[in-house]
This record gives C-alpha cells, sequence and structure tokens, in this order.
C-alpha cells in the first residue's frame, strides 16, 4: 500500500487529489495539509509519496521541507524556473534518503502532454509558432506552466534546428502581443467557464498548423497524477524529474 499526503489539500486540485487517492486500492491518505497546516507532520515514518498542488509563491519552501522530512514529492504547483529547480537538486543531493525523488510537472493530462510532444516535432518545420492558453479566471499566475513549457520546447526545438527568429513587423505594441518567452510570443486568456486549455498555431505561408489540448475537467489531470505516485513509489528514480513525458514511452 502506497502511503500518500496531500498538501493543498483543500484546494481545487488538492481535493480531486484527496479523491483520487482515497479511491485508488493501492494508495492510503496519510495528511491531508493546507495553509496554516505544519508541514512537518509528514514524515518518512507516515508518509511514502506527497501529492503538492498549492500555490506558486510557497511551493519550493513546501518541496524543500518535504525533501528535508526524506519522502517523496510528485508537485503539481506551477511556477518553477530554473533557479528554483537547482534549489531542489541541491537540495536532494544531501538528502536523508540516497534514492530520494522530487517530480515535476507542469500539466498532468496526457492531451496537454502529448500537444506539448507534437508541438516540439512540428516547430522546426514551421516559420513562426504562437502559444495560447486558455484558463478559468481563478488562476493566479500567468501564463501557465504548460504554455512556457511549451513555448521553451518550441524554442530548443528551432535553435537545435539552427532556425532564425520568427518573422514579425510588429512597430508598436501596448502589450497584445503577449509575453515573449524564449521568442516565442505566449498569449493568456482568462474566462469564465473554461477550466485549462491551450492552442498551439504553427504557420508557414499559405497553411496553419493547430494543436489544441483542452482539460474540461480536473478529472482529466487525476491518471497523471496517480501515475507518478506509482512511479515514485516504486523507485529508480531517484533526484529531480520534470515532466510527465518522462513517464511515458513517448
Ligand atoms: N500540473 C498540473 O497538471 C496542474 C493542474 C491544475 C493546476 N495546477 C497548478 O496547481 C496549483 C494549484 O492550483 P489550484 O487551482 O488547485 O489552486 P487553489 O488556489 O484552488 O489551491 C491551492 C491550495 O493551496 C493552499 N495553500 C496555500 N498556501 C499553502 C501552504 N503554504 N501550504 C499548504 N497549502 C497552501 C490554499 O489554501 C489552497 O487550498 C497552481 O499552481 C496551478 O497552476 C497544475
Ligand atoms: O488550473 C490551473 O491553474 C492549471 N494550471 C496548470 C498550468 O499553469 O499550466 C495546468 C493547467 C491548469
Amino acid at each position: 500500500m502506497i502511503r500518500v499526503a496531500v498538501v493543498g489539500a483543500r484546494g481545487r486540485m488538492g481535493s480531486h487529489v484527496v479523491e483520487a487517492v482515497r479511491s485508488a486500492s493501492d494508495m492510503e491518505l496519510t495528511e491531508s495539509l493546507d495553509a496554516g497546516d505544519d508541514i512537518k507532520q509528514i514524515s518518512k515514518d507516515n508518509t511514502d509519496v506527497v501529492v503538492e498542488f498549492t500555490v506558486p509563491a510557497v511551493s519550493l519552501g513546501n518541496v524543500l521541507a518535504l525533501i528535508e522530512q526524506g519522502v517523496d514529492v510528485v508537485v503539481g504547483t506551477t511556477g518553477w524556473d530554473d533557479d528554483k529547480l537547482e534549489q531542489v537538486r541541491e537540495a536532494l543531493s544531501h538528502a536523508p534518503r540516497a534514492d530520494q525523488a522530487v517530480f515535476i510537472a507542469p500539466n498532468f493530462a496526457i492531451s496537454a502532454v502529448l500537444a506539448d510532444y507534437f508541438a516540439a516535432k512540428a516547430a522546426k518545420y514551421f516559420e513562426s509558432a504562437e502559444v495560447i492558453e486558455l484558463h478559468h479566471p481563478d488562476k493566479v499566475d500567468a501564463p501557465s506552466g504548460t504554455a512556457l513549457h511549451t513555448a521553451r520546447a518550441i524554442a530548443q526545438a528551432r535553435q537545435e534546428a539552427g532556425m532564425p527568429a520568427m518573422p514579425d513587423n510588429t512597430q508598436s505594441d501596448g502589450g497584445s502581443r503577449g509575453q515573449v518567452v524564449d521568442g516565442v510570443h505566449v498569449h493568456a486568456v482568462r474566462l469564465r467557464g473554461l477550466n485549462a486549455h491551450e492552442e498551439v498555431l504553427l504557420g508557414n505561408a499559405g497553411e496553419q498548423l493547430s494543436i489544441r489540448a483542452d482539460s474540461f475537467d480536473r478529472i482529466s489531470f487525476m491518471p497523471g497524477v496517480l501515475l507518478a505516485v506509482r512511479t515514485l513509489a516504486g523507485g529508480g528514480h531517484a533526484g529531480l524529474t520534470v515532466g510527465l513525458d518522462a513517464f511515458l514511452d513517448l
């Protein structure tokens, strides 16, 4: 039985994870913590894997504290940059267990993971590429972690292919061209009625490829979360792993 704790348990995602763990025949829910709770209630004596869905401002601190507690961590909270990831790697290098694992994914839905993969594969064949992410208006961060991850993957593919900068003759931009992430324009839509959606537009003269992923319900993220919990519990993934594609045979 995999002993699972949830941090951010009262949140939109955390509450779904609590239900998913309770419904999993191979898992036992140990701790359900939220803001104000002492994260050190979680330890290797009562928990094997922690699932963390909180807010970008606190996730690094939670992960570092959990590493000290000797447990593996599956992280869904977004807002990660290279410096924060390096702090996690450094903490893992002197963690209580040599086989301790942290897994971070900007998106646990298979539709989004595949859209990301397809966009990276397509990128070198198109002169232009832009990313549009569309989410519920309760989301605190923009652009989404998924869109940042997709834009970076597109940029890396273009760089590896030796491609020039994308054509753009914009002379005056009041902000409508979105955020530029490694040379890729990213646009964020917030709209009541939406959940989580992403569209990648890739263009050449006379043609366009559109790659779209839609998460209509947060249930779409749960198979990926449970896959990550089971994968870490099975061992063999010591250190930091980023992206659910690492656990899929893409
Ligand atoms: N990776 C994915 O597939 C995926 C999917 C959906 C959301 N997300 C990300 O997950 C995060 C949470 O999203 P949400 O919609 O559940 O947000 P939410 O605001 O509904 O939930 C966040 C929860 O964290 C709690 N919290 C805040 N500070 C805390 C702390 N110090 N310790 C413990 N709990 C604390 C809040 O009280 C709240 O219950 C966001 O970063 C979002 O982008 C990722
Ligand atoms: O609802 C959210 O918030 C989501 N956050 C993630 C992101 O920022 O990419 C994943 C999609 C949903």
